[in-house]
């Protein structure tokens, strides 16, 4: 299928690892026969250097054209002083909100090679394969009315709105369940609902929606039990579904099980599957620029974005299996590193890949 992606690099290490990403993109065009197409746009804090605003319109008018969107990683300090409504992050924030893209999936799966690299023992996260399954357009992120305001005390005060309504509730769950069923057919929905009537109304929708899947079985968890439980004894879940703020912790928490951040991919997904694809990290600017980055979350991107937007399971597969084959040759990056063997850098993981693919 013919399609067209928008590339969006971002700040700091961002260019680094989508250089890598984009390579093996050709690779598989061409391998597959994919007649894919891209172009790369501005967005973050390199597009506010040049347009002035994180997200220019330019940007957003080739976002809605694209048939799926490839994003590196937006941020840094660089930027930490400008106005909040400035900020790059609000750039990423504006693109998933403005699209539609609700469905955030993060899947944590450690590759057999690196039980080693994981900050857990081999033997907790051996096998592990666990999918998060993220509100990403609603909760704390996006609810109204939020600033900061100054009292009549003179003192100020930040405040921002926890609020879903049921259909937010509902799509998610939805996707959540029917994700399940193509795995272990398990729902852990995650909450705080102890506490907060906003995740009361979670709990009570995704009951409801957990009857239209006899098949997959639903529990539910409070997210401080959560995150303890994902260090503790992670291989019980299978599909984990939060909203927007538990989401983004406990995916960054998942990640180390997998060995390090820069394995994690994810999919950003609206309601017809059109979808923008980026790594779970960020722009990494304590590591910028040194050639240290892993790009192998960025790569597990692409595949997602075959898989999920683009229909080529096959040409997913043999990125991921292209992945496993130079874990299988050794070659590691400094955040997966094993101890008296040599890290490769950034560019030399991104070879190897495109190597394993060519062959
Ligand atoms: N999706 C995104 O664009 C995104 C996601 C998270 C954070 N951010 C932004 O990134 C900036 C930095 O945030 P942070 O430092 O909290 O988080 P971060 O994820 O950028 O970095 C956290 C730690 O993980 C390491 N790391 C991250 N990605 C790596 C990779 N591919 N290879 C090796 N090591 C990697 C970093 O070196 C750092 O030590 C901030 O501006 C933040 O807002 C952007
Ligand atoms: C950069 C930031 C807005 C973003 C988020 O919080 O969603 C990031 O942490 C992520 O996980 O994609
Ligand atoms: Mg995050």
């Amino acid at each position: 299928m013919a399609a067209h992606i928008l590339v969006l690099p971002g700040d700091y290490i961002g260019p680094e690892i989508m250089t890598e990403a984009v390579r093996v993109l050709e690779v598989v065009n061409r391998r597959f026969n994919l007649e894919l197409t891209w172009e790369e746009g501005l967005l973050g804090g390199a597009a506010l250097d040049v347009h002035g605003v994180p997200l220019p319109t330019q940007t957003m008018e080739r976002a809605r054209a694209a048939d799926a969107i490839l994003l590196g990683a937006v941020g840094g300090p660089k930027w930490d002083a400008v106005e909040r409504h400035l900020r790059p992050e609000r750039g990423l924030l504006g693109l998933r909100s403005e699209l539609g893209l609700f469905g955030n999936l993060r899947p944590a799966i450690l590759y057999p090679q690196l039980a080693e690299a994981s900050s857990l023992k081999p033997e907790v996260v051996a096998g592990l394969d666990i999918l998060i399954v993220r509100e990403l357009t609603g909760g704390i992120y996006f609810g109204e009315p939020r600033g900061i305001r100054v009292l009549e005390n003179g003192e100020r005060e930040g405040f921002n709105t926890y609020v879903y309504n049921e259909s937010e509730i509902r799509r998610i769950g939805h996707l959540a369940f029917s994700l399940a069923r193509q795995r272990d057919h398990r729902v852990c929905s995650v909450d705080k609902s102890n506490v907060l009537e906003v995740t009361v109304l979670w709990r009570e929708v995704m009951e409801e929606v957990a009857r239209d899947y006899p098949d997959v079985t639903l529990s539910h968890m409070y997210v401080d039990n959560a995150a303890m439980q994902l260090v503790r004894a992670p291989k019980q879940f299978d599909v984990m579904v939060t909203g927007n703020m538990f989401g983004d912790i406990l995916s960054d928490a998942a990640a180390m099980l997998t060995g390090s951040i820069g394995m994690l991919p994810s999919a950003s997904l609206d309601r017809n599957g059109r979808g923008m694809y980026e790594p779970c990290h960020g722009s990494a600017p304590d590591i910028a620029g040194e050639g240290k980055a892993n790009p192998l979350a960025t790569i597990l991107s692409v595949a997602m974005m075959l898989r999920y937007t683009l229909a080529n399971p096959e040409a997913a597969a043999a990125i991921e299996q292209a992945v496993s084959t130079v874990l299988d040759q050794g070659l590691r990056t400094p955040d997966i590193q094993r101890a008296g063997v040599e890290a490769v850098s950034t560019s030399a993981m991104g070879d190897a890949v495109v190597a394993a693919l060519r062959t």
